[in-house]
């Protein structure tokens, strides 16, 4: 099967600064990707051009069947009660039908009329996870989207999205900053740095994943953030 994200080439400049160098990337069906990389290094340059949100590119940035984003901020419609921002543009007649079985699958079956600010972060980011899934999406894009959330809560998060992910089998690109968020979910991660990839890591590590299990390949991935783990302690 065709890769439904195919990046060839890539180039993004800004002005006279390039943001992202020469980039080649294939995610397969069902895969997930984590990217790593400092503050600035073009990672969400890059999610922003696979959403079709930027296309003054060089190069090639394919992107094959429904796409769906999702960002460290939920961005819930504060007017709009929570299971018409996840019908929202669905364009299908059993929209509150189809609302509902998503919040069921976040977990969260008695928020459908409730309005986006009376929800808790966690909550409302799982909200926007069950809009990017109503839409049944071939890749996910996730720009660190539990960025914003506290230790206990991105933990519950991380199940959830593994589970989400095992059951709908999207191809998934996460970003984040996590080292362990993203050797515990993903089957690869790409470590960007001044807008090229410049390190591929493949984790084989048995799920669901422990923090403790991958601590092995911590140190190495720091080690491409150019992070020593023994003078960081
Ligand atoms: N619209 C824009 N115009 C000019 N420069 C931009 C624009 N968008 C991003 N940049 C620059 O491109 C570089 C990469 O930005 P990007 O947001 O992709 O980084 P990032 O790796 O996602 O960073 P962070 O981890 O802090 O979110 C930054 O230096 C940023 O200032």
């Amino acid at each position: 099967m065709a890769s439904p994200v195919s990046v060839r080439g890539l180039r993004k400049a800004f002005g006279a600064r390039t943001v992202l160098d020469d980039v080649d990337l294939e995610i397969a069906p069902g895969e997930f990707v984590a990217l790593l990389g400092r503050s600035g290094c073009g990672k969400s340059t890059l999610l922003r051009i696979l959403a079709g949100l930027d296309r003054e590119i060089t190069g090639q940035a394919v992107v094959s069947g429904t796409v769906s984003i999702a960002f460290q901020q939920p961005r819930l419609l504060p007017w709009r009660k929570v299971w018409r921002n996840i019908a929202l543009g669905l364009h299908k007649p059993d929209g509150r039908a189809v609302a509902l079985r998503a919040l069921e699958e976040v977990r969260l079956p008695d928020h459908a009329d409730a309005w986006p600010l009376t929800l808790s972060g966690g909550e409302a980011q799982r909200v926007s996870l069950a809009r990017a899934l109503v839409r049944e999406p071939d890749v996910l894009l996730l720009d660190e989207p539990f960025g914003a959330l506290d230790a206990l809560t991105r933990l519950a998060m991380h199940h959830l999205v593994e589970d989400l992910w095992a059951r709908h089998q999207p191809a998934v690109l996460l970003v984040t900053h996590d080292v362990d968020e993203a050797l515990l979910l993903a089957d690869r991660v790409l470590v960007l740095d001044e807008g090229r990839i410049v390190a591929t890591h493949h984790v084989d590590l048995p799920r669901p994943r422990r923090r403790a299990s991958v601590v092995e390949q911590r140190t190495r991935v720091l080690a491409d953030l150019g992070v020593d783990v023994d003078t960081a302690a």
